[in-house]
Protein backbone atom coordinates (compact mmCIF):
# COMPACT_ATOMS: atom_id res chain seq x y z
CA UNK A 1 0.00 0.00 0.00
CA UNK A 2 1.22 3.47 -0.63
CA UNK A 3 2.07 6.63 2.01
CA UNK A 4 -0.19 9.17 0.65
CA UNK A 5 2.36 11.85 2.25
CA UNK A 6 5.35 10.42 1.35
CA UNK A 7 3.94 9.64 -2.08
CA UNK A 8 2.27 13.29 -2.48
CA UNK A 9 5.78 14.74 -1.31
CA UNK A 10 7.80 12.89 -4.33
CA UNK A 11 5.73 14.15 -7.20
CA UNK A 12 2.12 14.39 -8.62
CA UNK A 13 2.22 11.08 -9.87
CA UNK A 14 -1.02 8.65 -8.20
CA UNK A 15 0.35 5.57 -8.16
CA UNK A 16 -3.00 3.94 -6.93
CA UNK A 17 -6.38 5.52 -7.96
CA UNK A 18 -8.89 3.75 -6.29
CA UNK A 19 -9.15 1.14 -3.68
CA UNK A 20 -11.48 -0.48 -0.93
CA UNK A 21 -11.34 -1.78 2.40
CA UNK A 22 -14.09 -3.72 3.93
CA UNK A 23 -16.39 -1.01 4.99
CA UNK A 24 -15.25 1.84 2.68
CA UNK A 25 -14.24 2.81 -0.85
CA UNK A 26 -11.94 5.71 -1.71
CA UNK A 27 -10.16 6.90 -5.03
CA UNK A 28 -7.92 9.91 -5.78
CA UNK A 29 -8.89 12.69 -8.51
CA UNK A 30 -5.75 14.74 -8.38
CA UNK A 31 -2.41 15.08 -6.59
CA UNK A 32 -2.78 15.36 -3.07
CA UNK A 33 -6.72 14.92 -2.83
CA UNK A 34 -8.92 11.42 -1.36
CA UNK A 35 -12.07 10.89 -1.27
CA UNK A 36 -13.49 8.00 0.74
CA UNK A 37 -17.50 6.59 0.54
CA UNK A 38 -18.46 5.09 3.25
CA UNK A 39 -20.48 1.58 2.74
CA UNK A 40 -22.70 2.63 5.74
CA UNK A 41 -25.36 5.16 4.93
CA UNK A 42 -24.33 8.35 6.45
CA UNK A 43 -26.27 12.46 6.02
CA UNK A 44 -22.81 14.10 6.31
CA UNK A 45 -20.12 15.38 4.03
CA UNK A 46 -17.23 16.49 5.73
CA UNK A 47 -13.76 18.23 4.05
CA UNK A 48 -10.66 18.15 5.60
CA UNK A 49 -7.92 20.96 3.85
CA UNK A 50 -4.26 21.68 4.82
CA UNK A 51 -1.65 22.70 3.47
CA UNK A 52 -3.21 25.65 1.52
CA UNK A 53 0.26 27.19 2.75
CA UNK A 54 2.60 24.77 1.69
CA UNK A 55 5.02 25.63 4.73
CA UNK A 56 2.38 24.89 7.83
CA UNK A 57 3.30 21.02 7.71
CA UNK A 58 1.88 19.87 11.22
CA UNK A 59 -1.77 19.98 9.74
CA UNK A 60 -0.41 18.20 6.62
CA UNK A 61 1.24 15.30 8.81
CA UNK A 62 -1.91 14.86 11.31
CA UNK A 63 -3.96 14.14 8.19
CA UNK A 64 -1.84 12.07 6.23
CA UNK A 65 -1.51 9.59 8.66
CA UNK A 66 -5.48 9.70 9.27
CA UNK A 67 -5.56 9.04 5.39
CA UNK A 68 -3.22 5.67 5.38
CA UNK A 69 -5.11 4.83 8.34
CA UNK A 70 -8.45 5.07 6.70
CA UNK A 71 -6.91 3.04 3.35
CA UNK A 72 -5.81 0.15 5.63
CA UNK A 73 -8.97 -0.36 7.28
CA UNK A 74 -8.13 0.84 10.94
CA UNK A 75 -10.47 3.62 11.06
CA UNK A 76 -14.04 3.78 11.47
CA UNK A 77 -15.37 6.13 9.12
CA UNK A 78 -19.37 7.29 9.53
CA UNK A 79 -19.47 10.02 7.21
CA UNK A 80 -18.27 11.23 3.70
CA UNK A 81 -15.13 12.63 3.38
CA UNK A 82 -12.89 14.71 1.52
CA UNK A 83 -8.76 15.72 2.50
CA UNK A 84 -7.13 17.93 0.61
CA UNK A 85 -3.62 19.09 0.73
CA UNK A 86 -3.22 22.27 -0.92
CA UNK A 87 -0.77 23.87 -2.47
CA UNK A 88 1.62 20.88 -3.20
CA UNK A 89 4.39 22.67 -5.30
CA UNK A 90 4.91 24.78 -2.37
CA UNK A 91 4.81 21.69 0.68
CA UNK A 92 7.31 20.82 -1.68
CA UNK A 93 9.89 24.26 -1.10
CA UNK A 94 9.11 24.42 2.17
CA UNK A 95 7.59 27.61 1.43
CA UNK A 96 4.16 29.60 1.85
CA UNK A 97 3.40 29.41 -1.54
CA UNK A 98 5.66 30.01 -4.75
CA UNK A 99 4.35 32.94 -6.43
CA UNK A 100 0.37 34.43 -4.97
CA UNK A 101 -0.83 33.26 -1.65
CA UNK A 102 -3.90 30.43 -2.20
CA UNK A 103 -5.92 31.32 0.86
CA UNK A 104 -6.38 34.88 -1.38
CA UNK A 105 -7.49 32.97 -4.46
CA UNK A 106 -10.73 31.41 -3.46
CA UNK A 107 -14.38 32.65 -4.83
CA UNK A 108 -12.68 33.09 -8.20
CA UNK A 109 -10.51 35.89 -6.86
CA UNK A 110 -7.40 33.36 -9.30
CA UNK A 111 -9.07 35.38 -12.02
CA UNK A 112 -7.41 38.74 -11.16
CA UNK A 113 -4.57 37.36 -11.04
CA UNK A 114 -1.98 36.00 -14.07
CA UNK A 115 -1.62 32.08 -14.59
CA UNK A 116 0.73 30.31 -12.40
CA UNK A 117 0.79 27.03 -10.25
CA UNK A 118 -1.50 28.54 -7.26
CA UNK A 119 -3.97 30.06 -9.54
CA UNK A 120 -4.73 26.52 -11.48
CA UNK A 121 -4.83 24.81 -8.35
CA UNK A 122 -7.64 27.23 -6.02
CA UNK A 123 -9.56 25.87 -9.32
CA UNK A 124 -9.03 22.98 -9.13
CA UNK A 125 -9.93 22.55 -5.55
CA UNK A 126 -12.87 24.70 -5.84
CA UNK A 127 -14.20 22.65 -8.47
CA UNK A 128 -13.20 19.26 -6.49
CA UNK A 129 -14.80 20.51 -3.38
CA UNK A 130 -17.96 21.50 -5.54
CA UNK A 131 -18.45 18.30 -7.07
CA UNK A 132 -18.12 16.34 -3.82
CA UNK A 133 -20.57 18.48 -1.60
CA UNK A 134 -23.07 18.61 -5.01
CA UNK A 135 -22.91 14.67 -4.95
CA UNK A 136 -24.64 15.12 -1.62
CA UNK A 137 -26.71 17.84 -1.83
CA UNK A 138 -28.81 16.91 1.22
CA UNK A 139 -26.06 16.14 3.59
CA UNK A 140 -24.90 18.67 6.23
CA UNK A 141 -21.58 19.96 5.10
CA UNK A 142 -18.69 20.90 7.11
CA UNK A 143 -15.12 22.09 5.98
CA UNK A 144 -12.17 22.43 8.26
CA UNK A 145 -9.48 24.42 6.46
CA UNK A 146 -6.13 23.08 8.98
CA UNK A 147 -3.13 25.91 9.01
CA UNK A 148 -0.28 26.92 11.45
CA UNK A 149 0.51 30.85 11.92
CA UNK A 150 3.70 32.41 11.41
CA UNK A 151 4.10 34.43 14.82
CA UNK A 152 3.23 32.85 18.53
CA UNK A 153 -0.14 33.59 19.76
CA UNK A 154 -1.60 34.92 23.25
CA UNK A 155 -4.41 32.26 22.09
CA UNK A 156 -2.46 29.19 20.63
CA UNK A 157 -5.07 27.57 19.11
CA UNK A 158 -8.12 29.21 17.50
CA UNK A 159 -10.57 29.49 14.71
CA UNK A 160 -11.54 32.05 12.43
CA UNK A 161 -15.26 31.93 10.93
CA UNK A 162 -15.84 33.08 7.26
CA UNK A 163 -18.12 36.24 7.14
CA UNK A 164 -21.90 34.92 6.81
CA UNK A 165 -24.58 36.89 5.04
CA UNK A 166 -27.38 35.67 6.28
CA UNK A 167 -28.30 32.40 8.97
CA UNK A 168 -25.90 31.61 11.63
CA UNK A 169 -23.05 29.97 12.35
CA UNK A 170 -23.61 25.65 13.36
CA UNK A 171 -23.59 25.88 16.72
CA UNK A 172 -22.48 21.71 17.11
CA UNK A 173 -19.46 23.03 14.82
CA UNK A 174 -19.01 25.84 17.88
CA UNK A 175 -19.39 23.32 20.41
CA UNK A 176 -16.67 20.98 18.27
CA UNK A 177 -14.16 23.70 18.55
CA UNK A 178 -14.06 24.21 21.59
CA UNK A 179 -13.88 20.34 22.42
CA UNK A 180 -10.91 19.93 20.51
CA UNK A 181 -9.56 23.18 23.05
CA UNK A 182 -9.74 26.46 20.88
CA UNK A 183 -9.25 28.72 22.99
CA UNK A 184 -10.15 31.82 20.55
CA UNK A 185 -12.46 32.63 17.55
CA UNK A 186 -12.71 35.82 15.63
CA UNK A 187 -15.57 36.69 12.89
CA UNK A 188 -14.83 37.56 9.92
CA UNK A 189 -16.99 40.93 9.26
CA UNK A 190 -16.82 40.42 5.29
CA UNK A 191 -16.42 38.22 2.42
CA UNK A 192 -13.21 36.59 1.43
CA UNK A 193 -10.88 35.11 -0.85
CA UNK A 194 -10.15 32.61 1.90
CA UNK A 195 -10.97 28.54 1.28
CA UNK A 196 -13.35 28.51 4.09
CA UNK A 197 -15.60 31.39 2.80
CA UNK A 198 -15.63 30.03 -0.52
CA UNK A 199 -17.20 26.59 1.20
CA UNK A 200 -19.64 28.53 3.38
CA UNK A 201 -20.78 30.94 0.78
CA UNK A 202 -20.55 28.05 -2.21
CA UNK A 203 -21.19 25.41 -0.80
CA UNK A 204 -23.57 25.85 2.16
CA UNK A 205 -20.51 24.18 4.39
CA UNK A 206 -20.68 25.06 8.06
CA UNK A 207 -16.89 25.94 8.08
CA UNK A 208 -13.50 27.79 9.62
CA UNK A 209 -10.29 28.10 8.85
CA UNK A 210 -8.19 26.34 12.54
CA UNK A 211 -4.79 27.91 13.32
CA UNK A 212 -3.50 25.30 15.29
CA UNK A 213 -0.11 26.64 16.62
CA UNK A 214 3.63 27.92 15.31
CA UNK A 215 4.23 27.50 11.78
CA UNK A 216 7.42 24.97 11.47
CA UNK A 217 9.20 22.83 8.68
CA UNK A 218 8.60 19.02 8.57
CA UNK A 219 10.23 17.52 11.09
CA UNK A 220 10.38 20.29 13.52
CA UNK A 221 6.44 19.57 14.79
CA UNK A 222 6.05 18.44 18.30
CA UNK A 223 2.50 16.13 17.23
CA UNK A 224 2.12 16.05 21.04
CA UNK A 225 0.88 19.70 21.21
CA UNK A 226 -1.71 18.48 18.14
CA UNK A 227 -3.96 15.73 20.38
CA UNK A 228 -7.01 18.22 20.62
CA UNK A 229 -7.46 18.11 17.00
CA UNK A 230 -6.41 14.59 16.11
CA UNK A 231 -9.04 13.04 18.71
CA UNK A 232 -11.22 15.25 17.60
CA UNK A 233 -10.59 14.63 13.41
CA UNK A 234 -10.92 11.02 14.56
CA UNK A 235 -14.26 11.47 16.64
CA UNK A 236 -16.17 13.50 13.86
CA UNK A 237 -15.54 10.89 11.06
CA UNK A 238 -15.75 8.11 12.92
CA UNK A 239 -19.30 9.96 14.20
CA UNK A 240 -18.24 9.87 18.08
CA UNK A 241 -19.04 12.50 20.15
CA UNK A 242 -15.99 14.56 21.53
CA UNK A 243 -15.84 14.76 25.03
CA UNK A 244 -16.03 18.45 26.65
CA UNK A 245 -12.53 19.56 27.02
CA UNK A 246 -11.77 21.54 30.42
CA UNK A 247 -10.72 24.55 28.98
CA UNK A 248 -11.95 27.79 30.09
CA UNK A 249 -14.27 29.84 28.06
CA UNK A 250 -14.03 30.29 24.43
CA UNK A 251 -12.53 34.12 23.96
CA UNK A 252 -14.82 35.50 21.23
CA UNK A 253 -13.01 38.71 18.73
CA UNK A 254 -14.92 40.16 15.58
CA UNK A 255 -12.58 41.74 12.99
CA UNK A 256 -12.87 45.67 13.25
CA UNK A 257 -10.37 46.79 10.47
CA UNK A 258 -8.30 44.62 7.75
CA UNK A 259 -4.87 46.24 7.07
CA UNK A 260 -4.00 45.96 3.69
CA UNK A 261 -0.84 46.87 2.16
CA UNK A 262 -1.42 50.32 0.01
CA UNK A 263 1.92 50.70 -1.29
CA UNK A 264 5.65 49.50 -0.82
CA UNK A 265 6.20 52.59 2.29
CA UNK A 266 3.33 50.67 4.15
CA UNK A 267 5.17 49.58 7.56
CA UNK A 268 3.94 48.33 10.43
CA UNK A 269 4.69 49.85 13.53
CA UNK A 270 5.33 46.19 15.36
CA UNK A 271 8.37 44.34 15.78
CA UNK A 272 8.54 40.67 15.05
CA UNK A 273 8.40 39.58 18.81
CA UNK A 274 4.68 41.13 19.15
CA UNK A 275 2.16 37.96 19.84
CA UNK A 276 -1.25 37.33 17.89
CA UNK A 277 -3.57 38.82 19.91
CA UNK A 278 -1.49 41.27 21.38
CA UNK A 279 -4.06 44.50 22.77
CA UNK A 280 -3.83 47.94 21.61
CA UNK A 281 -4.64 51.23 23.38
CA UNK A 282 -6.54 53.92 21.84
CA UNK A 283 -3.89 56.27 19.89
CA UNK A 284 -1.38 54.02 19.29
CA UNK A 285 0.36 53.98 15.34
CA UNK A 286 -0.55 50.75 14.02
CA UNK A 287 1.07 51.88 10.56
CA UNK A 288 2.07 54.21 7.94
CA UNK A 289 2.53 53.99 4.75
CA UNK A 290 3.41 56.80 1.87
CA UNK A 291 0.64 59.79 2.92
CA UNK A 292 -0.93 58.35 6.52
CA UNK A 293 -0.20 57.27 9.84
CA UNK A 294 -2.63 55.11 11.94
CA UNK A 295 -3.75 55.57 15.03
CA UNK A 296 -5.58 52.56 16.85
CA UNK A 297 -9.34 54.67 17.05
CA UNK A 298 -10.92 51.58 19.08
CA UNK A 299 -10.35 52.11 23.22
CA UNK A 300 -8.45 48.82 22.82
CA UNK A 301 -7.87 46.56 19.61
CA UNK A 302 -5.98 43.15 18.78
CA UNK A 303 -3.58 42.63 16.28
CA UNK A 304 -3.69 39.07 14.23
CA UNK A 305 -1.21 38.38 11.51
CA UNK A 306 0.77 41.17 11.44
CA UNK A 307 2.65 40.90 8.42
CA UNK A 308 4.80 43.50 6.76
CA UNK A 309 6.09 41.22 4.16
CA UNK A 310 3.02 40.66 2.09
CA UNK A 311 2.82 42.29 -1.45
CA UNK A 312 1.31 45.52 -2.41
CA UNK A 313 -2.66 45.04 -2.32
CA UNK A 314 -2.79 42.24 0.02
CA UNK A 315 -4.23 41.58 3.79
CA UNK A 316 -0.64 42.82 6.45
CA UNK A 317 -2.52 41.80 8.97
CA UNK A 318 -6.60 42.30 10.84
CA UNK A 319 -7.44 44.33 13.75
CA UNK A 320 -9.94 43.17 16.19
CA UNK A 321 -12.00 43.99 19.01
CA UNK A 322 -13.82 41.83 21.66
CA UNK A 323 -17.25 40.20 20.45
CA UNK A 324 -20.03 38.63 22.25
CA UNK A 325 -21.59 35.33 21.85
CA UNK A 326 -24.77 36.95 20.65
CA UNK A 327 -22.90 37.53 17.68
CA UNK A 328 -21.92 34.06 16.86
CA UNK A 329 -25.67 32.68 17.71
CA UNK A 330 -27.61 35.08 15.68
CA UNK A 331 -24.47 37.25 13.51
CA UNK A 332 -26.12 41.14 12.10
CA UNK A 333 -28.83 41.02 9.70
O1 LIG B 1 0.38 33.72 10.68
C1 LIG B 1 -0.01 34.37 9.72
O2 LIG B 1 0.38 35.55 9.53
C2 LIG B 1 -0.96 33.77 8.73
C3 LIG B 1 -1.61 32.49 9.18
C4 LIG B 1 -2.63 32.08 8.14
O3 LIG B 1 -2.25 31.48 7.17
N1 LIG B 1 -3.89 32.47 8.34
C5 LIG B 1 -4.91 32.31 7.36
C6 LIG B 1 -6.22 32.79 7.90
C7 LIG B 1 -7.35 32.61 6.91
C8 LIG B 1 -8.69 33.21 7.34
O4 LIG B 1 -8.72 34.44 7.57
O5 LIG B 1 -9.68 32.46 7.41
C9 LIG B 1 -4.52 33.12 6.13
O6 LIG B 1 -3.88 34.18 6.30
O7 LIG B 1 -4.83 32.71 5.03
ZN1 LIG C 1 -1.94 29.30 6.78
Amino acid sequence: MFDFLAETIKSDHVSVTSGKTETLSWSRPAPGVITFEPDAATDKSVVISVGVHGNETAPIEIVSALVNHLIAGKRLLKVRLLVIIGNLEAMRQGQRYLTIDMNRLFSDHYLQHGSCYETQRALQLQEIMQHFYGAAQRHSHLHFDLHTAIRASQHLRFGLLPYLDKGQYDLHMIDWLQNIGLEAVVINHAPAATFSFFSSNQCDAASCTLELGKASPFGYNDLQQFTGIKQGLVNLISGQKNPSSSSSELQLYKVAKVLTKSSEQFKLNLDEQVKNFTAFNKGFILYEDHKNQYPIQQETAYILFPNNHVKVGFRAGLLLQKAHLSEIISPPE
